[in-house]
């Protein structure tokens, strides 16, 4: 295990293992301390899980480039009423981007309904892999939101918010620019979730803003998986954990294709009282992430942090 998290101009790296998974271990506490640290630093970190295998990683990413292919008339049923959910593509600001979602995504039910929409014949292959990734994604994300419950001392709230959590499994293909062509994959945003766990292929592009107002681009690798906190996570958190900006800048030759579990609550969650004291007075009232994303789609969506004027205190 190790985090390169004081170094400047990095994104905080930690490894996950067989003996830091272990809760309760010496290592599972100084980790989660290590990944809460992050969260709060940075609002993200590269998470090394060797647990999801490169085979079922390159065989997803193989199969994504196949669900790109799907016709356009087909992608477009793919609808939802949330904000950047179902299918997208063809942004007068961001050519590049096509993206598509399965709602309720890392459950059976969500990828076969998804799949016998994309391919009406069926794509057995497809559904298999993208619900086991789906699964080993969402095994990372409990795993961080266990540790940083812990490591604040709120634990006894994980049950819930993990029964609460739903997710939204997003694939996103970026073409290259062609000539004269902005290169903006994705404008620097906010995420409106309570916290994701992102996998690229070997294509750079992916920037985060430090809170100092640097750029850190991230370096796709083997088993790396970016951990990222949304605005949600940050109003539930009293404003402990950071959401940072990012976008997604597309430089090169080769098309960059990304993975996302995106993680979204059900229902009005207040602030837990063990985040406020005379230092940290109340700064958010109950919400519902739901109804926040909501107001980020209508005429809010230009906001870059939303959350403050949809509950701010
Ligand atoms: O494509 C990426 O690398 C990042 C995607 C992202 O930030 C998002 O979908 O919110
Ligand atoms: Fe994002």
């Amino acid at each position: 295990m190790g985090s390169d998290q004081t170094l400047e101009k990095t994104l905080p790296i930690i490894h996950f293992n067989t003996e830091n998974l272990t809760p309760g271990s010496s290592s599972w506490l100084s980790t989660s301390k290590i990944v809460r640290c992050a969260l709060e630093s940075h609002g993200c970190f590269i998470a090394v899980y060797e647990r999801i295998s490169s085979e079922i990683h390159e065989k997803m990413f193989n199969l994504s480039k196949e669900l790109f292919e799907v016709p356009v008339g087909i992608k477009e049923q793919n609808t939802s009423d949330y904000l950047g959910f179902g299918y997208g593509a063809k942004f007068s600001n961001m050519p590049l981007i096509e993206y598509l979602g399965i709602t309720n995504g890392a459950t059976l039910e969500a990828t076969k309904d998804f799949t016998n929409l994309m391919w009406p014949n069926g794509n057995d292959t497809f559904c298999e892999t993208a619900f086991s990734y789906s699964m080993l994604l969402l095994e990372l994300k409990n795993v961080v939101m266990r540790m940083v419950l812990e490591n604040y001392g709120v634990e006894k709230y994980y049950e819930h918010l993990k029964h609460s959590a739903f997710h939204l499994m997003r694939f996103i293909k970026y073409r290259t620019p062609e000539m004269n062509e902005v290169n903006t994959g994705l404008q620097p945003h906010v995420d409106k979730t309570f916290l994701s766990v992102v996998a690229t292929n070997q294509v750079k592009g992916l920037e985060f803003e430090t809170k100092d107002g640097e750029w850190i681009g991230f370096e796709p690798s083997a088993s790396a998986f970016l951990v990222i906190a949304g605005e949600g996570f940050t109003a539930w958190s009293n404003s402990k954990v950071y959401a940072p900006l990012h976008r997604v800048i597309i430089g090169g030759t080769e098309e960059k294709y990304t993975i996302g579990l995106f993680s979204f609550m059900h229902g009005t969650l207040p602030i837990p009282e063990e985040f406020v004291d005379d230092k940290n007075p109340l700064q958010f009232k109950p919400f519902d992430n739901v109804a926040f994303l909501d107001y980020c789609g209508g005429e809010n969506v230009i906001a870059q942090r939303a959350i403050k004027d949809f509950c701010g205190i």
